[in-house]
């Protein structure tokens, strides 16, 4: 038997829509993601569910995205002259959904990774992700790999897209704490994404370019403030923070209390502030408590940067 966990991921990162994204873990050791087991059965394929978070998926088992990830990993390994083993699949769904914190991502990724390692690994790691990529795909309505590369591959991830590799990994910051809170809240990824503009002023594609160019450069050659200063969003926080609690009330706070950035974790409702420093994150982590969340599902942790992404946990 297998049991595979996916961490949670923050996506765009404010600077790098849909370009960026990180894997994040609490520092509190507690994991914050899905966990997909295999086991062998005797004939055909079976779904279960489990989780805090199982009510809130689709009732049909074919909208799971788990029951879609097992359909994509079938045709493309018969595409290879193999046929997929026997199976029982167990989703434990503990992310919530619509967080903004890659919880689809976080399925897909343990689900693809357990049926590879259960095949003995047919698939290289750009193929197995180009899957997830299509399958996060079909929820949102266009492919981003910003919460699955991460998710699957740990660490900071910039998406290249080019020459054979979908992302590459960047140098981050060890020191930063990343305090996500999650109000409680809904907000629909496909949703989120609708109501962005289809075309941008000139000026915002030179912002655009020059805060992701400089905050790349700066994650390069270790300039930590310069990194902060260019976490600005002008692609996607202008038009949705109206779907956040007091986004802009919040945001000004946890400024105040000395965090070096903070925006939208990928399309929200989950927002997160940076600090350097561990007192700094707690401050933040109980105003968040306290001013961001809506209702008992919210939560906040402090997370590092998971630089191991998709693992087994036996
Ligand atoms: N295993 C699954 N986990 C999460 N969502 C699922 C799953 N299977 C199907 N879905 C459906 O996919 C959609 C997920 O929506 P959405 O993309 O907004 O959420 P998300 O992936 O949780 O977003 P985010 O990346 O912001 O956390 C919902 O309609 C949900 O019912
Ligand atoms: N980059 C995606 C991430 C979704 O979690 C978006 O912001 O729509």
């Amino acid at each position: 038997m297998l049991r595979i966990y996916a961490p949670a991921s923050s996506a765009n990162i404010s600077v790098g829509f849909d370009t960026l994204g990180a894997a994040v873990s609490p520092i509190d050791g507690s994991l914050l993601g899905d966990v997909v087991q295999i086991e062998a059965i005797n004939s055909g394929f079976e779904l279960e569910t489990a989780g805090y978070f199982v009510r809130k998926l689709p009732k049909e088992a074919n909208k799971n995205i788990v029951y879609q990830a097992y359909v994509l990993f079938s045709e493309r390994l018969k595409l290879k002259g193999s046929k997929v083993k026997a199976l029982r699949l167990t989703l434990e769904k503990n992310m919530p959904i619509g967080s903004g914190l890659g919880s689809s991502a976080c399925s897909i990724v343990a689900a693809l990774v357990a049926l590879n390692q259960f095949h003995d690994a047919p698939f290289s790691k750009m193929e197995l992700l180009e899957m997830m990529g299509e399958l996060e795909g079909r929820i949102s309505g266009s492919v981003h790999y910003d919460n699955v590369a991460p998710c699957y591959l740990g660490g900071v991830q910039l998406m290249v897209q080019s020459l054979g590799n979908i992302c590459q990994k960047l140098p981050f910051f060890d020191n930063w704490y990343w305090v996500l809170a999650y109000p409680g809240i809904e907000v629909s990824t496909a949703e989120a994404r609708a109501i962005l503009p289809k075309t941008y002023t000139r000026q915002d594609v030179i912002s655009h370019g020059r805060h992701l160019g400089s905050f790349v450069h700066a994650c390069h050659t270790q300039q930590e403030a310069l990194a902060a200063y260019m976490m600005k969003d002008v692609i996607a926080e202008p038009y949705r923070e109206k779907l956040l609690p007091n986004f802009s009330e919040v945001k000004q706070a946890v400024r105040d209390l000395g965090a070096v950035a903070s925006g939208i974790s990928g399309s929200g409702p989950t927002m997160f502030a940076i600090a350097s420093d561990l007192s700094i994150a707690m401050k933040i982590s109980s105003y968040l408590e306290n001013h961001y969340l809506q209702n008992n599902e919210g939560f906040v942790h402090i997370c590092k940067v998971d630089n191991q992404g998709a693992r087994n946990l036996d």
